[in-house]
């Protein structure tokens, strides 16, 4: 019980949300875009230019432990890592009062998720592809960094223009740093668990490979009243996307690095060439 009541005092007051329309030093909040696991993310402007940013807060219950200085501190040391316009720049880190926040620019536009399901987005397998490589190089940029984002889903990737832009560089990691704040290993985790956490290439694989199935899932209409079956039952797919996928999600003999990857999908985004297509509302 008071395990619920403590959860229910933090979130009601302790990790309450600024409210639209607060100054916070040179930013005036807008409106909360979501709280991450160990902040409150904001769209503010910043007053003197007008430019839209996201402010990132530590929540205040995390604010005296070392979790939630030391995630902000890693993400921040990721953003200034880099200098690429499909990734957000970090802009200024400041404390206001006894909260300390991040400044990073504002990506607008709808994220894959909601294009998928909420716009009833339908892409097919070779539209499917031609998004799989770009965000596929996107990830490989962040591996030559020695950087591995481990949070590569559809939520994180917003579409504007014909380009993805990927965000959520909360959980990020440089190759050779530890995968968590608590512990050296993951060992104590469930299985699928550690290899989405491992600060390798694998991981971020792993999450391409689940990534491709969302996408390629947009699709597909189940038969009323059918029984579920496994993704390769109720795709139809090409063989060499389903090889792909196999190899993705390690149930083949997996791919040494994204970019061994991306020759096998540039080969087949080839062979498969045709003129531009446009993604269908259903
Ligand atoms: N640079 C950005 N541009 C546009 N939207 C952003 C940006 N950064 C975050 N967001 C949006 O703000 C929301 C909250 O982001 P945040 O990074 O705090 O956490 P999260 O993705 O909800 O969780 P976690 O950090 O635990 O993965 C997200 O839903 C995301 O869509």
């Amino acid at each position: 019980m008071w395990t619920h009541v403590k959860e229910w005092w933090t979130n009601t007051f302790l990790d309450k949300p600024y409210r639209p329309g607060t100054t916070i030093g040179a930013y005036n909040i807008q409106h909360v875009l979501g709280m991450g696991s160990y902040g409150i993310a904001y769209l503010a402007t910043h007053t003197p230019t007008g430019e839209q940013v996201v402010l990132k807060q530590v929540k205040p219950s995390l604010r005296h432990t070392p979790k939630g200085a030391a995630m902000q501190a890693y993400e921040r040391k990721v953003l200034s890592s880099l200098s690429h316009p499909q990734f957000p720049r970090c802009l200024d880190a400041f404390t206001y009062r006894k909260d300390s926040f991040l400044v990073m620019t504002y990506l607008s536009g709808p994220t894959l998720e909601e294009m998928l399901f909420e716009r009833g987005i339908a892409v097919d397998e070779y539209e499917c592809a031609r998004y799989m490589q770009q965000i596929g190089q996107l990830v490989a940029h962040l591996h030559d960094q020695g950087l591995i984002h481990r949070d590569v889903r559809i939520p994180n990737v917003i579409w504007q223009d014909g380009q993805p832009y990927l965000i959520d560089f909360g959980l990020a990691r440089f190759i050779g740093d530890k995968p968590t704040y608590m512990a050296e290993s993951l060992s104590a985790y469930p299985s699928e668990k550690q290899l989405k956490r491992e600060v390798a290439p694998a991981s971020d694989l792993y999450a391409l490979g689940h990534f491709f199935l969302f996408l390629l899932y947009s699709g597909y209409s189940p038969e009323e009243g059918a029984p579920e079956r496994s993704w390769e039952e109720e795709l139809a797919l090409s063989p060499e996307i389903r090889s792909m996928i196999r190899k993705l999600l390690q149930m083949d003999e997996p791919y040494g690095s994204v970019r061994e990857w991306l020759q096998e999908l540039a080969l087949y985004l080839q062979r498969h060439e045709r003129s531009e297509s446009r993604p269908q509302q259903t």
